[in-house]
C-alpha cells in the first residue's frame, strides 16, 4: 500500500520523507489551513526535490489557472481537489496534471453516488471524513462504506488516520484501495509533524507483503 504524507510544511519534513520512502507528500494550498504551504515552504526547494516522492497540491475551490501555475511553480506532480470542484473542473485540471478528487463522508454524503459523474475525469478519489474543516479535521470514517466500491478508479483512504490504525490497515482488503493518507494525528502541532511517528507509520505499512 502507497502513503501520502500530508500537511507538509517545512523543508527538512519532506527531506525526511523522501529518506524514509514516502511515496507522496501533501502541500496545502488552502490560506486558512493552518497547514497553508504558500508563505512556508519555498517553491524551488519542493521544485528540487525529486527522485521517488511525488509531490501533491492539495487546493479548495481555488481558479483553475491558480491550481496550474502553484503546480508549475512548485513542480508537483498531482492536484489534490478537496472542495467542491465539478466533475467538469476535474477534467480540465486533467488535461494538465494528474488529478486526486476529495470527497468528504457523512454529514451530505452518506453513499458513493455521487462518484459516477467523476469516474474517468480523476485519476484517484480520496475520502476524507466530514467535519467542520475542508480536511484536518482527525476524524475516522465508517470504511464499511467502501466494502462494495463499484468504481474502476482507485482511491487513497483518509481521514483521521494514526498509529492505532496500521494493523486494521494491513487486514484491510477494499476494492480500490490504492494508498493511505495521514496528517494530523502525526501533529505535534497543526502543521509540525513528529517525523518520529511518521516513520514508524511508513515502516509497519511497507513491511505489509502487499506494497
Ligand atoms: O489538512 C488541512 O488543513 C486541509 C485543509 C483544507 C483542505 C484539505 C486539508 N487536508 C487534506 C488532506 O489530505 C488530509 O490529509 C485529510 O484531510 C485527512 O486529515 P486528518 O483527518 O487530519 O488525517
Amino acid at each position: 500500500m502507497k502513503v501520502k504524507v500530508c500537511g507538509i510544511t517545512k523543508a527538512a519534513q519532506l527531506a525526511s520523507l523522501v529518506a524514509g520512502g514516502a511515496d507522496y507528500a501533501g502541500f496545502i494550498f488552502y490560506e486558512r489551513s493552518p497547514r497553508f504551504a504558500g508563505n512556508k515552504l519555498d517553491a524551488r526547494t519542493v521544485r528540487e526535490v525529486g527522485n521517488g516522492i511525488r509531490k501533491v497540491g492539495v487546493f479548495v475551490n481555488a481558479p483553475q489557472q491558480q491550481v496550474l501555475q502553484i503546480i508549475r511553480d512548485y513542480g508537483l506532480d498531482a492536484a489534490q481537489l478537496h472542495g467542491d470542484e465539478s466533475p467538469e473542473y476535474c477534467a480540465a485540471v486533467k488535461t494538465a496534471t494528474v488529478v486526486i478528487k476529495a470527497f468528504r463522508i457523512g454529514g451530505e454524503m452518506s453513499s458513493l453516488d455521487a462518484l459516477a459523474a467523476y469516474e474517468g475525469v480523476c485519476d484517484y478519489f480520496l475520502f476524507d471524513t466530514a467535519g467542520k474543516d475542508y480536511g484536518g479535521n482527525g476524524q475516522l470514517f465508517d470504511w464499511t462504506l467502501l466494502e462494495q466500491y463499484p468504481y474502476k478508479t482507485p482511491f487513497f483512504l483518509s481521514g483521521g488516520i494514526g498509529p492505532a490504525q496500521v494493523q486494521i490497515l494491513l487486514d484491510l482488503k477494499l476494492p480500490g484501495l490504492f494508498a493511505v493518507d495521514v496528517n494530523s494525528k502525526f501533529e505535534t502541532a497543526p502543521g509540525v509533524k513528529d517525523m518520529q511517528q511518521v516513520q514508524t507509520f511508513i515502516d509497519n505499512i511497507k513491511q505489509s507483503p502487499v506494497k
